[in-house]
């Protein structure tokens, strides 16, 4: 991290002077124990930051110590500070709450919520951290946190994180380590007691990751997964997509897609992964209704890298005779989606990657991995299903 991204103001070159502020992320109580740190039996993480911004009295500066601290000093980039034994719990009138928010790792994640707590020995101090900085640190410790929990503090409920297979897309990503699964895991669990067997219908262009998303959904959720462009091809004996739109034409294979989906909108307990038209016909959503459906909002130029990446072939609306195989894929995908983001948007949910990589201050959307995706469409599931609101990424509470 550059210094320029604490030079906001003089106050965040006062926050973060190395020698006198030491943050740190603490995670309050044990796990499975009926300690302060548990709501109705749900662990608790408190991530506690408190700061002065006093640099005349750098003496002042405290944190508050938890059997399972861990210091947030490599994650804003200094070493040093002065730690006071503690900081009285309770909310003074000078400390400012807030609940941070970066989607998928909020409140019903991590019940009652992550609260990061910014004091500041001057009554009215604002909070001067850019929130997407403090976001992408926040995440960095909590990973290390859930990692530290997960390895040697789970009991009960706590899902075994062996034998969980990482997509191949999130080899050597954060996302992928183990403590991603095991907030997939936990997500699965909650998102699959609102459900009550109801299917989930993953929507969206070609590319736009139906598939690798709904696979990992599935799995969390304990559903079957199915792709509905594979039950029509069993269902006409053929081998792929394309050669039922070259053998039959597009309005067979279309009507072969509605009447699946009817067959698979009365099972339940499945993740379906429709095929990128499936949205054009009006009748679908009547299915598809039965369910919740997801529409997966992906920028055409990141759709269209995805597919060339693989070749246009098995996709016979964008297998042009001419042209690059981006420029195929792109030409194509332009010309459907605006065609069709009207009805995509018919979803009960939409998860667009840039809002998600924008919340996770992660600069392109070809660096969000699948799981990052399914626990985003997770969490956004059971919003909707609860009746909620489906986005809040930063309430300050006075
Ligand atoms: N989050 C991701 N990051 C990078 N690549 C991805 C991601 N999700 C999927 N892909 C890749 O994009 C391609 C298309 O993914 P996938 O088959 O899941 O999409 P789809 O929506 O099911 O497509 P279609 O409707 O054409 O069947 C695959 O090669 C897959 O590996
Ligand atoms: O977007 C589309 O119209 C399509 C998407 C694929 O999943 C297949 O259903 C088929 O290639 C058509």
């Amino acid at each position: 991290m550059g210094k320029e991204d604490l030079s906001a103001s003089a106050e965040t070159n006062t926050l973060f002077d190395s020698r006198i502020m030491k943050p740190s992320i603490s995670v309050e109580g044990k796990p499975n124990t009926s300690s302060p740190g548990e709501t109705g039996g749900r662990r608790t993480l408190l991530l506690s930051e408190f700061v002065s911004t006093n640099a005349r009295r750098p003496a002042t500066y405290s944190w508050v110590h938890h059997p399972h601290t861990v210091s947030l000093e490599s994650l804003f980039g200094r070493t040093t500070g002065v730690c006071a034994p503690c900081l009285t719990r309770g909310s003074p009138s000078n400390i400012s709450t807030f609940f941070l928010s970066p989607s998928w790792m909020e409140a019903s994640a991590w019940s009652p919520a992550l609260r990061v707590s910014i004091c500041s020995n001057r009554v009215g101090q604002s909070l001067v951290i850019p929130p997407s900085l403090l976001r992408q640190r926040i995440y960095r410790g909590l990973s290390r946190i859930v990692g530290h929990l997960s390895l040697n503090d789970c009991g009960g409920p706590c899902p075994s994180t062996r034998g969980d297979r990482a997509p191949a897309l999130e080899a050597g990503n954060l996302f992928a380590s183990l403590e991603a699964t095991w907030l997939l895991k936990k997500k699965g669990q909650e998102v699959w007691r609102c459900l009550d067997g109801r299917s989930i219908f993953l929507v969206g262009m070609m590319g736009s990751g139906k598939t690798t998303v709904g696979e990992i959904m599935s799995e969390a959720l304990g559903y079957t997964f199915v792709d509905s462009d594979k039950y029509v091809e069993r269902a006409l004996g053929l081998d792929s997509v394309a050669q039922i739109f070259k053998q039959c034409g597009e309005k067979f294979f279309r009507d072969y897609e509605s009447n699946a989906l009817q067959k698979l909108s009365v099972m339940g307990n499945q993740v379906v992964a429709t095929g990128g038209g499936a949205v054009i016909r009006p009748v679908n959503w009547e299915y598809m209704k039965q369910g919740v459906s997801v529409y997966l909002d992906v920028p055409v130029d990141a759709l269209a890298r995805r597919i060339a990446a693989v070749g246009t072939n098995s996709r016979p609306l964008l297998d042009f005779d001419s042209g690059d195989p981006y420029t195929k894929a792109f030409i194509g995908l332009f010309t459907l989606s605006k065609k069709r983001s009207q009805s995509y948007s018919s979803a009960d949910v939409t998860v667009s990657l840039l809002d998600l990589a924008a919340n996770l201050g992660v600069e392109d959307v070809s660096d969000l991995t699948p799981t990052a995706i399914a626990i985003e469409v997770l969490v956004r599931v059971e919003k909707f299903l609860r009746g909620g609101i489906d986005r809040i990424d930063i309430r300050m509470c006075p």
